[in-house]
């Protein structure tokens, strides 16, 4: 387990300008280390707000975006094109404007796929899907992830892993059909806590005064179970990413001296 950093920014603006500035230099880092990277999106309002920022960035083209496999930490389990569906929102906020390769474009499965209304057998094909990119020297049975962000719910919910729900304690899949979701809608599919931690940096963002509970729970040990964002971890890095407010009840010794 990485020991969490925590990054403040002024305002959640400014960090998703800073953390799509982060995610364009990890990128090409990674490019230039290992020929391609590998990226987990997040849904929700920080990690869209990311992408959107990315789209505006001019470094934006350092990135060789067909060298980029996307993956998704979790999503809505509605039809394709849904509005509500993570990967909708991504496509609007960055990539329909960059030249992404299709065939690395992994979005999970949607209702109306070949999975029908089955979540948990659309999960199953998006563990076989990673299962195939993964290499003999990856963990737990997918890619080893260059960076996986994860948006932390106000809740302290991470993907689609709910505080009590059974999702989080799952110790062997690595993708879940998951029911009766208390965030609508109730049908979704998530990664599970092995396989984000498989992940070489896992990201947290958390902006807003409604996550301040929650990233001050998570970064005060309590339990995943109770917190699943204290459950979500990277193998070399755990970066927390947030906002003054989201810092706001964070213990002081945990609040970096000003990082604007
Ligand atoms: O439903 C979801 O919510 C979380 C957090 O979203 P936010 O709008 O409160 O930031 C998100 O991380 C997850 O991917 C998404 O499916």
């Amino acid at each position: 387990m990485t020991a969490p950093q925590v990054v403040v920014h002024r305002d959640k603006e400014l960090m998703a300008k800073a953390a799509a500035a982060r995610l364009i230099t990890r990128i090409v880092d990674a490019q230039a280390a290992r020929g391609s990277a590998s990226v987990v999106l997040t849904g929700g309002r920080n990690g869209n707000a990311l992408l959107a920022a990315l789209a505006e960035a001019p470094a934006r083209d350092a990135v060789d975006w067909g060298r980029l496999d996307l993956w998704w930490g979790d999503e809505r389990y509605l039809p394709e094109g849904d509005p509500e569906r993570n990967v909708t929102q991504a496509r609007q906020a960055l990539l329909d404007a960059v030249p992404v390769d299709p065939a690395r474009v992994h979005p999970m499965p949607a209702s109306d796929g070949g999975h029908g209304s089955d979540a948990d057998a659309a999960a199953e094909g998006y563990a076989a899907e990673l299962a195939k990119a993964a290499g003999p020297e990856d963990h737990a049975g997918v890619p080893s992830f260059d960076v996986l962000m994860l948006g932390v719910g106000p809740d302290a919910h991470v993907a689609s892993l709910f505080p009590e729900h059974p999702g989080v304690r799952e110790t062997e899949r690595t993708v879940i059909g998951v029911h009766g979701s208390p965030k609508p809608p109730p049908t979704r599919i998530s990664l599970t806590l092995p396989a984000i931690r498989a992940a070489r940096e896992v990201w947290l963002l958390a902006a807003g005064e409604d996550k301040a509970n929650a990233a001050a729970m998570a970064l005060s040990g309590a339990g995943e179970i109770q917190a699943p964002a204290a459950g979500a971890y990277g193998r070399g890095r755990t970066l927390w990413l947030l906002d003054r407010t989201a810092a706001a009840q964070l213990p002081r010794e945990l609040y970096p001296p000003a990082s604007a």
